[in-house]
């Protein structure tokens, strides 16, 4: 993992205090208490439209984090201001907490952020180069150069990503002559190359046929216990198979954030239950 400071300002406390509308949980954590981030009463506007009210929400380490919720509830708007996707797009208040580090201080490093806090969209978006490049490209921007190395990093991200096998003899092809999901998983391989900490994925397989969905579904399970995982799908199943936590949107607030498994038998919120039960999204 990356160690670099991210900012000259000393570490902050995380700190945990109720959401400002609901008595649920907010803090689900780790069985050994850790938690990889966390986000303090953070609170999003488009110009003086509220589209996130202050949201309070903590993410155990290594585990998998859904964000469900219908269209427009506030999901990606959260899920992009965790590695400042957001900047020059909206007004963002509140703390992000990232080891000991609000990463939403003014004074904190966006580029080195990004580094720690990796993210994947929903299309597919691989550079029009080769396989190797899109993986090694960034490592070369932050001055690695040997060759070993890079080839050794290439090769794990490729299989961390899963996909090492389909393209280990035709690194030097374009990227944009692989499938859909091989470009999605490239996507991931590309995040991973730089070793953060935390992935954030919005919706990775929407634009993916079953198959692919599937494959990508698999590779986010085996990065698990290395990564701590935040994803963002309207896939209600997506959801029950893959995470451990789920957080549910509605209209710009978290209405419920409970164990997955909880959440989709027993809500404890009605908007919750006629979500998940299709009435309406
Ligand atoms: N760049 C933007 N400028 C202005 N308003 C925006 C922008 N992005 C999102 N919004 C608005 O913020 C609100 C939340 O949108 P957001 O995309 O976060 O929702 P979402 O739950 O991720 O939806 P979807 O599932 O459709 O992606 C919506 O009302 C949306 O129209």
């Amino acid at each position: 993992m990356m160690d670099q400071p991210m900012t000259t300002l000393g570490p902050a406390p995380v700190r945990f205090e109720p959401a400002s509308a609901d008595d649920l949980p907010t803090s689900i954590m780790a069985p050994d208490g850790a938690v990889a981030m966390s986000t303090h009463k953070l609170q999003v506007w488009y110009g003086d439209q509220e589209a996130l009210s202050p949201t309070t929400l903590s993410f155990p380490e290594h585990q998998i984090t859904a964000l469900i919720g219908a269209s427009g509830s506030g999901k990606s708007t959260f899920l992009r201001c965790l590695n400042r996707m957001n900047d020059g797009i909206a007004t963002v208040h509140g703390e992000i907490m990232y080891r000991d580090t609000d990463v939403n201080a003014a004074s904190a490093n966006v580029y080195r952020v990004r580094t720690h806090i990796g993210m994947v969209f929903q299309r597919p978006n691989p550079f029009a180069r080769s396989i190797r490049d899109n993986v090694t490209l960034a490592l070369r921007e932050h001055g690695m150069r040997d060759r070993q190395l890079l080839a050794e990093r290439l090769e794990q991200s490729l299989r961390g990503a899963a996909l090492w096998d389909e393209v280990k003899d035709v690194l030097d092809r374009s990227a944009l002559e692989l499938s859909g999901g091989q470009q999605q998983r490239l996507c991931i391989a590309r995040a991973l190359a730089l070793r953060p900490d935390v992935l954030l994925l919005d919706e990775p397989a929407s634009a993916l046929d079953p198959i692919a969905t599937l494959q990508i579904e698999s590779t986010l399970q085996e990065l698990r216990d290395q990564y701590t995982i935040i994803i963002v799908t309207h896939n209600m199943e997506q959801a029950r198979r893959l995470s451990d936590n789920t957080a549910f949107f509605h209209q710009g607030h978290v209405r419920e954030y409970a164990r997955t498994a909880d959440l989709f038998t027993t809500p404890r919120v009605g908007v919750t239950s006629d979500y998940i039960e299709g009435k309406f999204g």
